[in-house]
């Protein structure tokens, strides 16, 4: 079984809207939604948990039930972190979970070949990650002077989904939260502990709607048809 987790529970301070970001309209449709609905037409996927702001609650299950979007299992309340969000829906999966997939509810441009691949290699690998090499030049910089350049041969923008056997997971997520550790995404979470994450090609169509200008880009794709790209 195939479990999609979708960590939902942030705030959406970047972006600066009163509303979180996940819930904002993306061209008459929520952007959680357009995310799900990418979940919900791969094949590959079995069911899906969305880990959800604790005051979206029930405005989450209003509209998973508007859209009908059958594949959604459970929704719980986010924590604190993405990675406590990621943790809550761990810990309610179904038992006979064999990989999830952790996927940002906020990249909704997910392209169906790259759940695929993801999957495929986690199957393979235990682990598995989409990622684009960096394309500009990389230097650290200090007080608004540039201070050195940092190679960027084997430097790589990670994305999600990030797939992990769901045993390999839990024991890294529990064995972290013991230790009052925290990550950014899975991927940290298992190099931490020494387990080998395999890398597949990502996509550029695969952003996270971070800042205002990723929510007016996303809107200006979906006018020339983005789904067309993939
Ligand atoms: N406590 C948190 C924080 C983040 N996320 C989720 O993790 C994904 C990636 O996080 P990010 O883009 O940083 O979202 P926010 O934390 O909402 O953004 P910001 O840092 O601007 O507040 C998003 O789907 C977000 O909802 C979550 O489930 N629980
Ligand atoms: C999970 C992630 O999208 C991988 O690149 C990234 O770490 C999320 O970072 P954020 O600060 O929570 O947006």
């Amino acid at each position: 079984m195939v479990v999609a987790i979708l960590p939902a529970a942030g705030k959406g301070e970047r972006l600066g809207e009163s509303l979180p970001k996940q819930f904002l309209d993306l061209k008459g449709i929520p952007l959680l939604v357009r995310t799900l609905l990418a979940f919900e037409k791969a094949p590959q996927i079995d069911g899906i948990i969305i880990a959800t702001h604790p005051l979206y609650l029930e405005h989450t299950e209003n509209l998973i039930k508007s859209f009908n979007l059958r594949k959604v299992l459970k929704i719980v309340e986010g924590g604190t972190t993405r990675q406590r969000s990621v943790y809550q829906a761990v810990k309610i999966a179904p038992l006979e979970t064999e990989v999830f997939l952790v996927h940002d509810a906020v990249r909704p441009f997910v392209p169906e070949s790259l759940i695929k691949r993801v999957i495929e290699a986690t199957r393979s690998y235990g682990a598995s990650v989409p990622a684009i090499p960096v394309r500009d030049t990389l230097n650290l910089v200090k007080d608004h002077l540039v201070k050195a350049n940092v190679p960027r041969e084997n430097l790589f923008h990670i994305q999600t989904p990030q797939g992990i056997k769901a045993n390999l997971l839990k024991t890294c997520l529990d064995e972290a939260i013991a230790r009052g550790l925290e990550f950014t995404d899975e991927s940290s979470l298992l190099t931490y502990f020494g387990h080998p994450v395999y890398v597949v090609e990502g996509s550029w169509l695969n952003f996270k709607i971070t800042f205002k200008e990723d929510l007016i880009l996303a809107e200006k794709l979906i006018d020339c048809k983005i789904e067309t790209l993939f």
